[in-house]
């Protein structure tokens, strides 16, 4: 019996089905990749590409969009930095279950404050059958200036005008990771393609061992 935060008196339930007998069904082995960066960096494209490229290759992976997750689990939220933190806390806990699911968990939030991510790397558990952790983050660099030109959503525009306060890159901070497994740069000032860019995960993932079950 126990007290974790407000709770009292709970108590684990120990499970029939664990991780290992669900990653063999799955022949595959949970991980979260967790991609961060600015608004307008190019993570949810990342996402979608890896998600489908490793669809195709008959690996199950969800996708955890930060904007997706404020229409629901997290629509109480908005962004203040402690609301940012609860939001990456949550989506932290929630990778960390997927990822214990046995799924390729892609999780792509800002996730602009350097504790609030190693807070989520720190959550998951090293993987003892690969010689990686099963917490990947990956940096998508790309220049503010590059975002803002994109500006996919007219966002930058909004907070350029004063319309939007707190906006990440603009009056909010961005801090960038020190600690990255993976950073996605612009070469000669290009940018690589959506499907180089997935292609570059797939193959750290099929390096470490996390598409095959084989324990
Ligand atoms: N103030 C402010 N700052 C940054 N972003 C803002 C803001 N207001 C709204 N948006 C929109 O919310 C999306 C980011 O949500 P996240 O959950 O990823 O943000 S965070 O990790 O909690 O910082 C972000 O989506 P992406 O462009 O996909 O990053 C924006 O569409
Ligand atoms: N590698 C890329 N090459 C060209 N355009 C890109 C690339 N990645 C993203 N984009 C474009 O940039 C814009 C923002 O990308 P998005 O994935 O929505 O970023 P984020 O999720 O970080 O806000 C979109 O219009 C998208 O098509």
């Amino acid at each position: 019996m126990s007290t974790v935060g407000n709770a009292t008196n709970i108590f684990w339930q120990e499970l029939p089905v664990g991780r290992l007998e669900r990653q063999k069904l799955l022949n595959q082995k949970g991980c979260v990749v967790w991609i961060t960066g600015l608004s307008g960096s190019g993570k949810s494209t990342l996402a979608c590409s890896l998600s489908r490229e490793l669809y195709t290759r008959g690996k199950l992976s969800y996708v955890l969009d930060g904007d997706n997750l404020r229409h629901g689990l997290n629509k109480d939220l908005g962004f203040k930095a402690e609301d940012r933190t609860e939001n990456i806390r949550r989506v932290g806990e929630v990778a960390k279950l997927f990822a214990d699911a046995g799924l390729i968990c892609i999780a792509s939030l800002i996730s602009p404050y350097r504790k609030d991510r190693d807070a989520c790397r720190a959550m998951l558990p090293d993987n003892n059958f690969v010689e990686a952790s099963s917490f990947w983050m990956v940096y998508m660099n790309m220049p503010l200036a590059l975002c803002e030109q994109r500006d996919a959503k007219g966002l930058y525009k909004l907070a350029r005008a004063g319309k939007i306060k707190g906006f990440t890159g603009i009056d909010d901070p961005y801090e960038p990771p020190l600690n990255c497994e993976m950073e996605i740069n612009e070469k000669d000032g290009v940018c690589p393609t959506p499907g180089a860019m997935a292609g570059e995960v797939v193959s750290y993932l099929e390096e470490k061992g996390y598409l095959h079950d084989n324990i």
